[in-house]
This record gives structure tokens, sequence and C-alpha cells, in this order.
């Protein structure tokens, strides 16, 4: 299993090192543009594989895709981030450039992989790939919500007083501070809804606390997160290396599902081995489908932006 990640930086490397550490893939190619920079973070994770004990193998290059060539699986973080006070949204004008030269290249060198896309706005980046190849629908996975998803658990387990472990929930829509649902009504702490255990004006503090997750961290920290992007990244591309058929809420092409067309946005898919092997249609209430509506028309609006 070769797995390429272009974009070296810190989700980039990140990603990298969860992968190498799970140890289920026996390649991981890191490409950047900047001279060196591939090489060096791919040499330094080498050295702590006797450490992690991993015997997945990282090399790094400066742009040279042809060492990207036969990978099965490509993750895209080339581009820019946010700094405090941004939007993901204003990234769309130098990220949309990156990502469609990127995708055509990483295609042309490994025709049969499946793309996963990270660079924000990730939705609408996600539908430029969409929009600029010919890969199957199945092929192009946007990684936004099984990292949502993940801070709403880290929320609810803080509100709860729970291990992280006790809790489940989802996060829907698009990934933006306005755009998420966190889906509170089905959120659980081992099988009872959380509803038994906190108050509705502690779960909308949850909801909300959530959605602002990105830019909590990214005002703490000057850039935006990489840890538990990286992780969140590592984990659909373990999904589908290990044909698990693990559920993730995933920004895929709605084509009618949930009653969208026309624009990749999170909802939940099943990830396997062909990458989307289904999208699961859960059964919203009134005011998820409204929330879920609204965040579908923030999406379009930002895919109205790009030059196609
Ligand atoms: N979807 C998500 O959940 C999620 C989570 C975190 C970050 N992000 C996004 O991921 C992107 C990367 O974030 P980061 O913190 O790693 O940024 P970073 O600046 O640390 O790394 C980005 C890297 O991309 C490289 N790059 C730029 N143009 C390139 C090109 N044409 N080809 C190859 N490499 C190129 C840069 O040299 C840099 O090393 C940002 O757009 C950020 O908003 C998305
Ligand atoms: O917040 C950002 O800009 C980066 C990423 O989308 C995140 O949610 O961490």
């Amino acid at each position: 299993m070769k797995v390429t990640v272009v974009g070296a930086g810190a989700v980039g490397a990140s990603c990298a090192e969860y992968i190498a550490i799970k140890d289920f893939a026996s390649e991981v190619v890191l490409l950047d543009i900047k001279e060196g920079y591939a090489e060096g973070k791919a040499m330094d994770l080498m050295q702590t594989a006797s450490l992690n004990g991993f015997d997945t193998k990282i090399t790094g290059t400066t742009n040279d895709y042809s060492k990207t060539a036969g990978s099965d699986i490509a993750v895209i973080t080339s581009g820019i981030p946010r700094k405090p006070g941004m939007t993901r949204e204003e990234l769309i004008g130098i990220n949309a450039g990156i990502v469609k030269t990127v995708s055509s290249s990483l295609i042309e060198h490994s025709p049969n992989a499946i793309i996963i896309v990270v660079s924000n706005p990730m939705d609408t980046m996600t539908y430029l790939v969409h929009k600029t190849t010919d890969l199957p629908k199945n092929r192009i996975i946007g990684m936004g919500g099984a990292l949502d998803s993940a801070r709403f658990k880290y929320r609810l387990a803080e509100a709860l007083g729970a291990p992280i472990s006790d809790v489940d929930g989802m996060v829907i829509g698009g990934h933006s501070d306005k755009g998420m649902v966190p889906l509170t009504r089905l959120a659980t702490r081992n099988s009872v809804p959380v509803s038994e255990f906190i108050s509705d004006e502690r779960l909308e503090q949850v909801a909300a606390d959530t959605k602002v997750g990105g830019a909590t961290l990214t005002g703490l920290l000057g850039t935006s997160a990489w840890y538990a992007p990286g992780a969140a990244v590592s984990g659909l591309v373990q999904a589908i290396a290990c044909d698990q058929k693990k559920i993730f809420p995933c920004s895929t092409l709605l084509e009618g599902e949930y009653g969208l067309n026309d624009l990749c946005i999170g909802a939940p898919v099943v990830l396997g081995r062909n990458g989307i092997e289904k999208i699961v249609e859960i059964e919203l209430s009134d005011a998820e489908k409204a929330k879920l509506a609204e965040s579908a028309e923030g999406v379009k609006k930002t895919n109205g932006l790009l030059e196609l």
C-alpha cells in the first residue's frame, strides 16, 4: 500500500507520522514544493521508526511526481492555512490554484489513486477536484467531518465529565465555522442519549464550541491545528487501506441524497478499499434538515467563487 501526502507542512507531516505509527502502509511519500523540505521531514520521521516501532518507509521529494507513481491513496494538504481572525473561505484565492495543479499531477502518475482533500476551504476544494478531473465520485473524499466529530466528542466528554471512549457523536454539513451541524440529538454516552445527563443549554454550548473548534485553535496557535487533523486523515487512509468499511462523515458529491445536489458536503459514508462505498442517509429532524440546507447554501456560495 503506497500513500502519497502532498504538502509536508504541519498537517501533511502529522498525517504521515500517524500513518507510519499505525504501520499498515508499506510506503509513504511526502512531496512539497519547498526545496528539501519533504526530504527533511521524511528523514526526521524515519529516525523515529526504531523508537516508535514501525516499518513503513517514508521518503520525501521536492515536487517530483514520478516518485509518487502508483500510489493507492493520495492526500492533498498543500496550500496556505488561515491566521487568527480569518475564515477558511478566505483561502480560496491561493489554494484553488494549488489544489487544481496538484490533483492533476497526482492523477497523471497514479491514475488509480483515491484522493483525500484536506486543503481549505475543504468542501469547495473537494468540489474543484470533481469538476477538474474525471475521477469517479467514490475516489474523491474531503476530510473535515472526521475531525469535527473528534472535536465534538472532546467537548461532549468535557461537558459530561466522562472519558472520551464512552462518548459517541457525529458532525455533518460544511467544514466551516457556521456550516457545521453537530448532531446533538444522536450523541450518546455508552448508548444512552447525552440529553439524559446534561441540559439542552449545555448541549447547545457544546455544539457552539465544536463549530468554532478550528478557529479557537488558530487563535491559540497563530496558525491552524495539525495533530487532530493529521490523526483524522490517517483514520480515513487506514479505513480505505485496510478495507475497514467504517462510517465517517466525509465531504462527498451529493446527487439527491439529503435533498442536495451538485456540491460536496459532509455526510456519513462507508469507507473501504473502493473509497466511498456508500453514502448513508440517516433520518434527520426538521431542525437538522434546515441547518444542513443552510450549510449547503454557504458551501454553494463559496463554490460560486471558483473559476471553472
Ligand atoms: N480539512 C481540514 O480539516 C483541515 C485541517 C487542518 C488544516 N487544513 C488545511 O490544510 C492546509 C495545510 O495546512 P498546514 O497547517 O499543513 O499548512 P503548512 O503551511 O504547514 O503546510 C502547507 C505546505 O504546503 C506546501 N505547498 C504549497 N504549495 C504547494 C504545491 N503547489 N505543491 C506542493 N506543496 C505545496 C507548502 O510548502 C507547505 O509546506 C491548509 O489549507 C489548511 O487550512 C484543513
Ligand atoms: O481551522 C482551520 O482553518 C483548519 C482546519 O480546517 C481545522 O478545522 O482545524
